[in-house]
């Protein structure tokens, strides 16, 4: 299913021309710039994200981005955005959006990775990206930028009250969803699909329920369709760790299909 989320944001990101809505990059910010078979030194350091998988999908899109600013956020939350904003200005940063899809039976990646697509297919279309389930304001705000000269993703992150654990903070979980996602995405955007293979988490400090943190992650190592990636989660004014994570990606072998 999270492979679903992959090749689902995937297709957004591809399908991303909204209609009335922010024209299109110049380039398409969740391309993959690596190539999995080189080392870290041997990559393109090209000041943006470079299409690598020519590979067309076609889905049905909510036309709606989710990372963008809407009433249940903070000031900070505002603010941070704005930042990233207008550090995209000159292309060394890109915002990635986020919306919701269908899948259709046409959907490139079902085809290539699960046995029987048809029955994907049904499955596929009742789902939806998990941190972008609940309600607006009530569970994961957030949105992402990526720079891809660094090999960085950031993710500014606001966790609604139905993120709670221990009361007046962030469920452990809802922590690690969105260091997963960033790290996911960090991992997607420089060397195509890939799935989580393991995930260290260090809980530092608790994150207080509807404050903002940001998460910071980066690509340490490439080694042939292995990504190592490490991250932090840090308050706003970057005084306060609450958390560190390291974590190995594996970039799906075509070959292999998941059942
Ligand atoms: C553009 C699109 C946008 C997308 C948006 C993104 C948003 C993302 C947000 C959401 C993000 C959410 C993301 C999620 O939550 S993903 C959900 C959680 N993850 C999973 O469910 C993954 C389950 N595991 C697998 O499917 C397979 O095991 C994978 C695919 C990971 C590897 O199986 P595969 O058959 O392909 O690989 P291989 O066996 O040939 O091994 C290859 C190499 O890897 C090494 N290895 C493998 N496993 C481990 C391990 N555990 N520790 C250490 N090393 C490991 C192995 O030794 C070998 O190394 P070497 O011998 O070559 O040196």
């Amino acid at each position: 299913m999270l492979r679903s989320c992959v090749s689902r944001l995937r297709t957004l990101a591809v399908q991303r021309g909204l209609p009335g809505g922010a024209p299109l990059p110049a380039k398409d910010p969740w391309s993959p710039r690596v190539n999995p078979g080189a080392g870290r030194r041997e990559r393109a350091a090209k000041p943006g994200c470079v299409r690598g998988d020519p590979r067309s999908f076609s889905s049905e899109v909510m036309h709606m981005d989710l990372s963008l600013p809407n009433p249940s956020w903070s000031e900070d939350m505002r603010l941070l955005f704005d930042q990233f904003m207008k550090k995209s200005e000159d292309g060394s940063w890109k915002h990635l959006p986020s919306y919701k899809s269908k899948f259709t039976q046409e959907t490139e990646d079902i085809k290539i990775y699960f046995p029987d697509a048809k029955l994907m297919k049904e499955k596929l279309s009742q789902a939806q990206l998990f941190p972008r389930s609940l309600e607006e304001g009530l569970g994961f705000e957030y949105a992402m930028f990526h720079n891809c000269v660094e090999d960085r993703t950031v993710c500014i992150f606001q966790g609604g009250p139905y993120l709670q654990g221990v009361p007046g903070f962030l469920h452990g979980g809802a922590i690690a969803t969105m260091i997963d996602a960033t790290l996911g995405t960090c991992a997607v955007v420089a060397i195509g699909v890939a799935m989580t293979a393991s995930l260290n988490i260090s809980f530092k400090r608790p994150i207080p329920l509807g404050s903002v943190v940001v998460i910071n992650s980066q690509v340490d190592k490439v080694e042939g369709r292995k990504l190592f990636l490490s991250c932090n989660i840090r308050s706003v004014d970057e005084k306060t760790v609450y958390s560190e994570a390291t974590s190995l990606f594996v970039k799906l072998d075509p070959k292999t299909r998941l059942t």
